[in-house]
């Protein structure tokens, strides 16, 4: 059906499965930024060693690396209960065996590196073609399934190609800031929502599971930057497929944590294996309707003769660059990645708000100093809103969605403080721990946005690498520029309707990881009119 529809239009339609599915390239070339920083200078020295280059010496071997084997593993994840707060384990571990340790999970022997200066060493000695190792599973599907990859799970020279597709109407900020409209009118829909849902279950003041809700706001919100598509999320009655699809992603996160437990020969075998693939097939599938919806729509046009006009998919389909099949799994694994990043970050922002006035009264200042009256926040306003998006910017310290992140570095040895590791090694940086570090933020467990603002001076300098929510180099996210419009454009708006209000039952909230870090219970908060 692809296939007829698009060729009719003439679009090119090259269906070669699996293309580029090959290692990464290996060795580097003369355009490397791979560096060696002397082991002298590193771990303790962190201010210094980002720029210190040289050969290491007297480096310690892999072997000789302490940490916990599987047992222990096992005994902390099940027995103590770190399975669902793995990112706490990050912090304990680090007490234990210092900031670089070697740890087996299941069958892969991880080293974690829980230190900024460690981590920025690990990061610069990427090659050309970063690997995210966490992906095995992911792609298992794919080759069952006959998929292409896309972004999160292809690599070497073809995920490089992919990406140099996808970036600049992701990446670029002429092309995010076009995007300044669709999100607001989404804005706008999700603000009148949430005062619905408070007439309608929160005697006129609660809205009970605001996560849910920004969870829809983020699907919509994407979606109508990816499809140019409206999915009825913000309705008052949410689509049985949308609503499929919503469970879909939360199984799939979390049996991909329990899968990654066994060997990869008995996966096909685990009862999770087949929940598994249930949740992808229901991904690929409204993925692939989206996109068909899209080239019919194209094809209609085209019939009539019609001007066309469109942003993201339509850009894709036309430039000519990617089979169908790619396409398909670009957009379902952009999807993937685009909703509960966002919603899960401004969740934790309106928590902390709530419980905070006088920041919060700073923040509402300073919005309609910028936008008075009526007027919609718009992206050139944004500039001149620093509180806002440090704000921001402290919510994505305190919970990086992304916690723990595994790499493999496929070219050469890899050196990290005084060890050498093999090229291969499986690295797991901990961000998490490093967010709490109190050498990298003083005061680390309070929520303090003007940390990020510029001229604050600080008891201790922030190491770059201190927190990286969006990942560092080629590799980072891709939808950073529009992660960062869409909340941006949500809380400002919706500050200057509501007042926030923590949950009058006093409830807190932890994080827990669920493949991404998530708020262990739904968020329940207060919203009150301001213009009341
Ligand atoms: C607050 C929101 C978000 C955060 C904190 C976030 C964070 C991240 C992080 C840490 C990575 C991994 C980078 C690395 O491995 O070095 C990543 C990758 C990715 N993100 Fe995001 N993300 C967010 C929102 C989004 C959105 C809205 C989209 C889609 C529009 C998106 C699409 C992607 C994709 C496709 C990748 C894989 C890139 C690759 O491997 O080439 N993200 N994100």
């Amino acid at each position: 059906m692809l296939r007829r529809t698009l060729t009719s239009v003439g679009l090119r339609l090259n269906r070669q499965q699996g293309t580029g599915m090959g290692a990464p390239t290996a060795g580097l070339g003369p355009d490397s930024h791979r560096r060696y920083v002397s082991s002298s200078a590193a771990p303790s020295s962190r201010s210094s060693n980002s720029s210190v280059v040289g050969a290491p010496n007297k480096l310690k071997a892999m072997d000789e690396l302490q940490g916990p084997n599987l047992l222990t593993n096992l005994y902390w994840l099940f027995v103590k209960g770190y399975f669902q707060t793995t990112q706490q384990m990050q912090i304990e571990h680090r007490k234990i065996y210092g900031p670089l340790w070697k740890s087996e999970i299941g069958p892969l022997t991880l080293v974690n590196v829980a230190q900024a200066d460690l981590i920025e060493q690990v990061l610069r000695q990427e090659g050309k073609h970063p690997i995210r190792t966490d992906m095995p599973v992911w792609r298992l599907y794919r080759e069952m399934r006959n998929q292409a990859y896309g972004p999160l799970t292809e690599m070497g020279a073809n995920w490089q190609r992919i990406r140099s597709i996808l970036n600049p109407r992701m990446l670029i900020p002429k092309h995010v800031s076009s995007y300044t409209n669709t999100i607001n009118e989404v804005v706008t829909d999700f603000i009148d929502r949430l005062a619905w849902v408070r007439e309608k279950d929160g005697q006129g003041v609660m809205v009970n599971n605001l996560t849910e809700e920004l969870y829809n706001f983020a699907f919509e919100g994407i979606c109508s930057v990816l499809f140019e598509t409206r999915m009825g999320c913000l309705n008052e009655v949410l689509p049985e497929e949308t609503k499929k699809f919503i469970t879909s992603v939360g199984e799939m996160f979390h049996l991909t944590q329990v899968v990654i437990l066994f060997p990869r020969s008995v996966w096909p075998y685990l009862p999770a294996w087949k929940r598994f693939v249930a949740a992808w097939d229901h991904l690929f599938k409204v993925a692939g309707e989206l996109v068909q919806k899209k080239m019919e729509e194209i094809q209609e046009k085209v019939k009539l003769d019609q001007q066309l006009e469109g942003a993201y998919l339509t850009h894709l389909l036309f430039s000519d660059k990617m089979t169908i099949t790619e396409i398909l799994a670009s957009m379902t694994e952009i999807l993937l990645a685009g909703v509960d990043t966002t919603s899960n970050t401004i969740s934790w922002a309106l928590y902390h708000l709530a419980k905070l006035p006088e920041i919060q009264e700073q923040l509402y200042q300073e919005v309609i100093g910028v936008c008075p009256g009526d007027k919609m926040t718009s992206s050139e306003d944004i500039a001149q809103m620093p509180y806002l998006k440090a704000i921001i910017r402290e919510t994505l310290r305190m919970y990086p969605v992304v916690p723990g992140n595994a790499r493999v570095i496929a070219e050469e040895d890899v050196v990290v403080g005084d060890y050498v590791f093999p090229k291969n090694t499986l690295f797991h940086l901990c961000h998490y721990a490093v967010s709490y570090d109190e050498s990298v933020f003083s005061d680390p467990h309070t929520f303090r946005p003007q940390r990020w603002l510029r001229g604050e001076v600080e008891k201790v300098k922030h190491h770059p690498f201190g927190s990286v929510p969006f990942g560092f180099g080629v590799r980072a996210c891709l939808g950073r520029r529009v992660a960062e419009l869409e909340m941006y454009l949500l809380l400002s708006r919706l500050i200057k309707r509501y007042e926030v209000r923590p949950d009058p039952t006093g409830q807190t909230v932890k994080p827990i990881t669920r493949t991404l870090l998530c708020p262990a219970k739904p968020i329940n908060l207060q919203f009150l009119d301001r213009r009341r």
